[in-house]
């Protein structure tokens, strides 16, 4: 296995753990479904694949697995391209569609069964099924599984050939609380195996405390492709958060000095174009009283919103002009 608990030796290489995708284009009659998508999943992280719907992630993902061909550019597992891998499924597992499965079949019988084709025998499947925690429902019928435990299933089919690249689409999607809780540390703990995985999702939120690095698509293309802490490093930028029980006292102070304040809560505002000591001086002046006086951490989904505005805007204007 290529994690710790299944000692094979197994080369490390960094060309063997990632996914290239360079210059993809690909149309579907009017649609640019991907114009110029490029990045690089590397190895030992998750890698967030965000962006609104439509934005291209999922053909993205099919085109790297082949089952989609693109009209130009390059889309490498391991350097090289998925159909001229000899034994595909060792060097990457993919998780696209949970619903598909044959439901009459117990999860065990559905995992032998692909197991069959790999050359891998019961001890694998065994192995996949205690990993993804599915021990006591292996013998039951996957049609009477939840969308959770389809998941899990998915995710033990994805991993049978030991691959170190996975690629999951949307998994979070739909989840309970807890199964979130359990993905999240899931595709963690895969990860920190050294594995390279890529994770997409429409809802920046999921991806928190999960992903450290993201690649961010608008329209068929990459728009930001960064370390989670550089984003929120980058959208915090000069903003200062003020929490007072007076907030239209402290609003009036900081217009006086050409400030640009917005409320952002009934306590909060959120102050640009003055450094905190300059906001706390100026509060403590007109006795202004304060609880907080923070630089503004931005979160992620403000990060994401900031980027791919024009994506979304570009879309509802869109769809205006298709409604008149
Ligand atoms: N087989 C297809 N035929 C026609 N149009 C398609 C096809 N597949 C995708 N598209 C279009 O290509 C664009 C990108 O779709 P894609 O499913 O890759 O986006 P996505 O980012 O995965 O979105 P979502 O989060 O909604 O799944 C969309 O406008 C979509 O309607």
């Amino acid at each position: 296995m290529f994690g710790p608990c299944y000692g094979r030796a197994r080369t490390t290489e960094r060309m063997q753990t990632t996914i290239e995708v360079a210059g993809l284009r690909k149309r579907f009659g009017q649609t640019m479904a991907l114009d110029g998508m490029s990045f690089t999943v590397e190895p030992g992280q998750v890698t967030g694949f965000v962006g609104p719907n439509g934005a291209g992630k999922s053909t993205t993902m099919r085109v790297i697995l082949g089952l989609d061909s693109a009209d130009e550019g390059t889309a490498l597992v391991g350097g090289r391209p998925y159909k001229s891998l000899r034994a595909p499924l060792h060097h990457v597992g993919a998780l696209l569609d949970a619903g598909a499965l044959q439901p009459s079949r117990t999860a065990r019988n559905h995992l032998l069964w692909l197991a069959h084709f790999q050359g891998l025998g019961a001890t694998r499947v065994d192995e996949v099924i205690e990993q993804v925690g599915l021990r006591s429902a292996a013998r039951r019928k996957a049609g009477g599984f939840s969308l959770g435990m389809r998941q899990r299933l998915g995710i033990a089919a994805a991993l049978l050939g030991d691959p170190p690249v996975l690629m999951l689409d949307e998994p979070v999607n739909g989840l309970d609380p807890e199964g979130i809780v359990w993905m999240r540390g899931f595709l963690r703990s895969l990860a920190a195996q050294g594995r390279a995985v890529l994770v997409s999702s429409h809802l920046m939120s999921e991806l928190e405390d999960t992903a450290g690095h993201l690649v961010v698509v608008g329209r068929g293309r990459v728009v930001a492709d960064t370390s989670v802490a550089d984003l929120i490093a980058a959208s915090s930028n000069g903003r200062v958060t003020l929490r007072t029980m007076a907030p239209s006292q402290a609003m009036s102070a900081l217009a006086r000095v050409r400030a640009t304040v917005a409320a952002t809560g009934h306590d909060t505002l959120t102050v640009s174009g003055l450094p905190a000591e300059q906001i706390v001086a100026l509060l403590n002046a007109n006795a202004v009283p304060f609880s907080e006086v923070a630089a503004h951490r931005a979160t992620l989904e403000e990060a994401y919103m900031d980027l791919t505005r024009d994506a979304v805007e570009f879309r509802a204007a869109a769809g205006q002009e298709a409604a008149q």
